[in-house]
């Protein structure tokens, strides 16, 4: 006997866990309802089940009736009817069979495509606090393997369960018509089949938990150094990467096969228990035949009956197996399903149809779930049109700043406002469509640039695309590429440099067309003609629109109707280039330590290209004189000619 079963079991044999017995009949009865939309085909599949029950049953009773009429009796022509019917009642129960294996199967493949696109669906919705604690791993496990469990619980789990139902059912009640002694006899295997059943099923669902659990961290994982290659491949961490991969690997491993010990067991202990109980009918029943208590047909019946429960009792350790697996896959998936985005459209939330993009934030503080304030006390008011500049040290809390404005986190005190409409009643898709993101981390979707340009609308013409590629200084880039705007881009936009993602971010954005526009242009290290291409994309992106700036480049901030300086959640100074350099505080520092060397750096390009223009025009001004000297002495040598 399995050791883990031999253990548990006299401690916790006959312990009766309400409260284990409630979540699994919650989970279970949730599953049955993923049923409905498909009742009539999984009606279907437990009829057929039913029916090739009751055809399983028919041949013993044929038996018991052939060998006390027909052969006893003498009688040839019951044993040719005897046999004809039972080849009958064969026929069909392979048919009620297929009939409940086909419909089963299809109905549990509805209910996984159903259940995925739920989960996608509600992971879509589900805001950036859930997302920011959750791990991609784990998710990708739950729509797959978690959902594969599901789907499996229904054809393997719920209806086998049935199956063993219907069967003991019958047979008792048969057995019970048949002859009540042998009938009590073999009803003694149910509560022991059933006892053993709840012991490993017990000791399953927590161990099936741990596996798909591990099945997530494993997913991480893998996900992690896929996406990560280049900083494993950069520190040449990859013997590293591989041993982390092959531990957790290891430990699923082991826990898979704890899994199938325990269900290995399973399966033998119950056939065993079945086959002890007919060996006792076949010495009760043997007896009581030579007794002529009992007629010989009737204990052929008895033990045919008790061999009819031997495929549901066989199946029986599997679907326990299967049953638990999908109550713990399910649980998990639940999980998902029963979280609510925290950031939803209040009832009644408005349309922003009209956007002017007048912004106030007004004593707006923050903090992240479960953590300290990082945003105190801030108050910005942006005039429609307006660009202002946000400055600060790394963590200051810029980035966060910037987040609540299109509700990415929900303000901790305080309030936001556009054209006097507090964000939070403004419906969240038209507040998001008002309100443009150009990141500096910027991610490409895997397709063509030219779907990465209109990722942000729904019916765009290819004229369009153009034409904010053309403002975004990207067109003439993307008209040199062998495939122009049907290059693929690659995963998260590999095939790019970070100067060429950054303005196709902004031709997306260009595209939306938002009133408001938030623009985190922090730090891109790139060489001076993308630098100035990307200056006149941004200077072109925030004409005429209320733009919030988390700048670096000291044309933006001077440009900049205001700057607001963070330092710990904090704005310490505010003002204009001139007013906050005349101030001589932490603005003049920052001036002083990253934007005064980019000021002469830019200057000094600036001259080059005025050198270089310069020098380029006097070269075509000279090559246009002489080229007017050849057609004048042209001319003459043809008058002279004439
Ligand atoms: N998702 C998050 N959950 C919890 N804390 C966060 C989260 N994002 C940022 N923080 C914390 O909030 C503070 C402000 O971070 P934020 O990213 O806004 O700073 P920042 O000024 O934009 O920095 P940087 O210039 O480096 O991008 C930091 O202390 C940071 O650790």
């Amino acid at each position: 006997m399995s050791a883990i079963v031999a253990e548990s079991m006299p401690k916790t044999f006959f312990s009766i866990d309400i409260g284990w017995w409630r979540s699994n009949w919650r989970i279970c009865k949730r599953i049955i309802s993923l049923l409905r939309p498909y009742w009539l085909a999984s009606l279907g599949a437990v009829i057929s089940m039913v029916l090739a029950t009751i055809a399983a049953l028919v041949v013993p009773w044929l038996l018991a009736w052939v060998i006390d009429v027909g052969i006893r009796g003498g009688q040839f022509h019951s044993l040719l009817l005897a046999a004809g019917a039972i080849l009958l009642i064969s026929a069909l129960r392979g048919l009620f069979s297929y009939g409940q294996s086909y419909l089963s199967q299809a109905v549990s493949y509805h209910v996984a495509y159903d259940l995925r696109n739920q989960v996608y669906d509600h992971l879509q919705r589900l805001d950036f606090s859930f997302h920011d604690d959750a791990e991609t791993g784990q998710l990708m496990s739950r729509l797959t393997v978690d959902i594969e469990g599901v789907r499996n619980f229904i054809p393997l789990g719920l209806l086998r369960a049935l199956v063993a139902i219907v069967t003991f059912g019958a047979v008792a009640i048969i057995l019970l018509q048949l002859d009540i002694f042998l009938a009590l006899i073999t009803l003694i295997s149910v509560p022991l089949l059933m006892l053993l059943a709840v012991q490993v099923g017990k000791r399953l669902r927590p161990l099936w938990e741990k596996v798909q659990q591990e099945n997530g961290v494993l997913g991480t994982i893998m996900q992690e150094s896929l996406s990560g290659m280049r900083v494993v491949k950069s520190f040449a961490r990859e013997p590293f990467e591989v041993e982390k991969y092959d531990r957790q690997n290891r430990k699923l491993r082991e826990l898979n096969l704890e899994a199938m010990r325990l269900s290995a067991w399973n399966q033998p202990l119950m056939v065993l228990v079945l086959n002890l109980i007919t060996v006792l009918l076949v010495w009760v029943g043997g007896v009581a035949v030579i007794g002529r208590q009992l007629s010989l047909g009737t204990l052929v019946a008895v033990t045919q009956y008790v061999l009819v429960l031997g495929t549901p009792t066989r199946t029986l350790g599997f679907m326990v197996t299967w049953f638990m697996r999908g109550i713990s896959s399910a649980a998990r998936i639940f999980e998902i399903l029963d979280t609510s985005p925290a950031i939803t459209d209040a009832p009644g939330a408005r349309e922003l149809r009209e956007v002017h993009g007048h912004v106030r934030y007004e004593h707006v503080s923050f903090a992240y779930a479960g953590g300290q304030e990082v945003l105190h006390d801030i108050s910005i008011e942006a005039r429609p049109g307006e660009v202002i500049a946000i400055l600060g040290a790394t963590g200051a809390g810029k980035s966060t700043l910037l987040h609540l404005l299109p509700r990415f986190y929900d303000v901790s005190a305080g309030r936001i406002t556009i054209d006097g409409h507090d964000v939070r009643e403004i419906a969240l898709a038209s507040l998001r469509r008002s309100v443009g993101l150009v990141l500096q981390d910027v991610f490409l979707f895997n397709a063509t640039l030219r779907e990465n340009i209109a990722y942000g609308v729904e019916e765009v013409s290819e004229e369009q695309i153009i034409a904010a590629a053309k403002i975004a200084r990207i067109h003439d880039f993307i008209c040199r590429l062998p495939n122009g705007y049907d290059t693929w881009v690659g995963e998260r936009g590999v095939t790019l440099s970070g100067g060429q993602k950054q303005r196709i971010a902004i031709a997306r954005t260009l595209l939306l067309n938002p009133r408001i526009l938030i623009l985190d242009d922090s730090t891109s290290s790139v060489d001076m003609e993308t630098e100035y291409l990307i200056q006149q994309a941004l200077e072109a992106v925030m004409r005429g629109r209320t733009t919030f700036v988390v700048a670096s480049r000291l044309r933006t901030i001077k440009h900049a109707h205001q700057i607001l300086i963070l330092d710990r959640g904090r704005i310490v100074e505010r003002g204009t280039h001139e007013s906050l350099l005349a101030r001589n505080g932490l603005y003049r520092r920052l001036y002083d330590l990253q934007l005064r060397e980019q000021e002469e750096f830019e200057e000094r390009y600036r001259h080059q290209r005025i050198d270089q223009e310069q020098r380029a025009n006097q070269a075509e001004a000279k090559r246009d004189s002489q080229v007017e000297t050849e057609k004048e002495g042209c001319c003459q040598q043809r008058g002279g000619k004439r």
